[in-house]
């Protein structure tokens, strides 16, 4: 199994039983030499610690944060390499070339990472040379119209600003292509943002590199709203996007209260994971139904609730995640450039069944109905909810992330990515993330909660834990979910 030749239950290390996840070094693969860091001994260092900030190779952080008297956390975490500055680096002062892109769909936070990776590169290790490549992956093909040489004024004032200023794409990833780029520019430090399918790519491009003999480091700062992204606490961009869904749900609870047995019904995004409806409809206790890809429901029993809902309080209103709902939709077969399936449309769907539902001849009769049509009032923001500026929260993330990558990449880590780890940042190697999927628990005491805000039924899980934990019980084998294997984190 994948996970258990990456996680070396280290007889090398003092404590036994201790699984460390390793993200791979320059230095396992080819001769490199180290340089003491230039962070607080540069003139083109602006920023002079006074303390020790440096981290130890070896400072390790546990993926569980929760224990008891009889079974202690070192029995079942793994440990991941904390991010942070090193003592060393790999790359000298005018020797470090970096480059950065973004891919797939856009997510709030985007330009602060760009931002904050070349004040990183630029202002704490005096890089000279930061490549920004437009366009995404496709960018590679046309160097000449694509790549731009980043300075101050690039980055200046993006971060306030939604979208990303690199642009991006889905589709058009071609390693060779990109390598040959790479090492046509000289550049040794590679950033990608991007979501699962990028660091799918990302791994190619290591590979590639590796291959090539080249001294060049990989590095991801992950993307995506749907906050899918395993092991990690949190995708950036994930919280901005659930505040920015709170308006929808209200604007759509306001028109179904407006007017007699009114259904409000909000689609907000989430491919396979239903993070954000889930989150979104907890933050706004208005909601009555929530349905997410993780949950399997039967149309009657959501009728059977509605039903309630109006004669109980004369409107209602339901949040549904963009992939659920559709086994009973029937398959979708087309997919979009990167291979990604495309949804049916959950929403128009849901709106037809409810209506239809509800013109029924029985509710004419009916004291509570009668002369009082139910009314479906659809709000389906689409982007609207991704498209916004980073929020405070995500600001800050961003910049952690990013600075956390620069120090990773500085010090020869490849073939990474970032993020928090039970709140500290942590560096994971790529093979343990690409192809699999963090998904929404329908057992866990959150979902319990949701069912509690909601009073809707409690619908079987589509997977379940039980079915599909690996012998390292952290993460799940393949799924029925789209061919990707699912982790599940601990409950909130
Ligand atoms: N299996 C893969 N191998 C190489 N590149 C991939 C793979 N899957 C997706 N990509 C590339 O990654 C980029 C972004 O992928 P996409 O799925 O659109 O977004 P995200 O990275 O947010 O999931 C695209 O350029 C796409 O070609
Ligand atoms: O219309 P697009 O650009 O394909 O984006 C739609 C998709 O983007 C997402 O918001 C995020 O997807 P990625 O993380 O793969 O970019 C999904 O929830 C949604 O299905
Ligand atoms: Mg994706």
């Amino acid at each position: 199994m994948r996970c258990v030749a990456l996680v070396a239950t280290a007889a090398a290390l003092s404590a036994p039983n201790i699984r460390v996840a390793e993200v791979p070094k320059l230095a396992d693969r080819i001769d490199v030499t180290t340089t003491p860091s230039p962070i607080g001994h540069t003139e083109a260092i602006h920023f002079v610690p006074s303390g020790d900030i440096f981290v130890d190779d070896d400072a390790l952080i546990a993926s569980q944060v929760t224990a008891t008297r009889s079974r202690m956390i070192s029995e079942d975490a793994t440990f991941f390499h904390r991010a942070g500055p090193r003592r060393e680096v790999v790359f000298e002062q005018n020797e470090a070339k970096a480059c950065i892109v973004t891919c797939g769909g856009v997510c709030p936070g985007l330009n602060t990472v760009v931002r904050e990776l070349y004040l990183c590169l630029a202002k704490q290790y005096g890089v000279n040379t930061v490549y920004g490549v437009q366009n995404g992956y496709s960018g590679f093909k046309n160097w000449q119209r694509d790549a731009v040489k980043m300075d101050s004024k690039f980055v200046y004032e993006i971060q306030r600003k939604g979208g990303t200023v690199l642009r991006s794409s889905r589709g058009g990833h071609d390693t060779s292509k990109i390598c040959d780029a790479l090492e046509a520019h000289e550049v040794n430090m590679l950033f990608v943002i991007g979501g699962d399918g990028t660091m799918k790519g990302a791994c190619k491009i290591d590979a590639e590199m590796q291959k090539r003999g080249k001294k060049c480091v990989v590095c991801c700062v992950p993307k995506t709203i749907d906050n899918d992204v395993p092991l990690i606490d949190n995708s950036f961009g994930f919280t901005s996007a659930v505040e920015a869904a709170i308006p929808m749900i209200e604007a759509a609870n306001t028109e179904a209260e407006a007017c007699p047995n009114g259904i409000g019904i909000v689609k907000l995004m989430g491919r396979h994971s239903g993070f954000i409806a889930l989150h979104a409809t907890l933050a706004s206790g208005d909601v009555d139904l929530c349905l997410v890809p993780e949950s399997s429901f039967e149309i009657e029993e959501i009728m059977n609730h509605l039903e309630a809902k109006l004669r109980e309080n004369n409107h209602a209103l339901v949040v549904v995640a963009e992939g659920a709902g559709q086994a009973q939709m029937g398959a979708s077969v087309k997919f979009d450039a990167s291979g990604n399936a495309l949804n049916e449309d959950v929403g128009l769907w849901l709106k037809s069944v409810i209506t239809q539902h509800f013109a029924a001849d029985r509710y004419d009769t009916d004291p509570d109905f009668a002369g009082k049509k139910a009314k479906c009032f659809l709000v389906d923001p689409t982007y609207a909810i991704r498209a916004v500026p980073a929020n405070a929260y995500d600001q800050v993330y961003c910049s952690s992330l990013a600075h956390a990558a620069v120090h990773g990449a500085m010090a020869g880590y490849t073939r990474f990515l970032v993020g928090n780890i039970n709140t500290r940042l942590a560096m994971l190697p790529l093979d343990l993330v690409v192809n699999r999927r963090n998904i929404v628990a329908i057992r866990d005491r959150m979902w319990t909660r949701l069912l509690f805000s909601t009073g809707q039924p409690p619908f079987d899980a589509v997977v379940t834990s039980d079915d599909e934990c690996d012998a390292e019980g952290l993460y799940r084998s393949e799924t029925a979910t789209g061919g990707c294997t699912v982790s599940f984190g601990d409950e909130y």
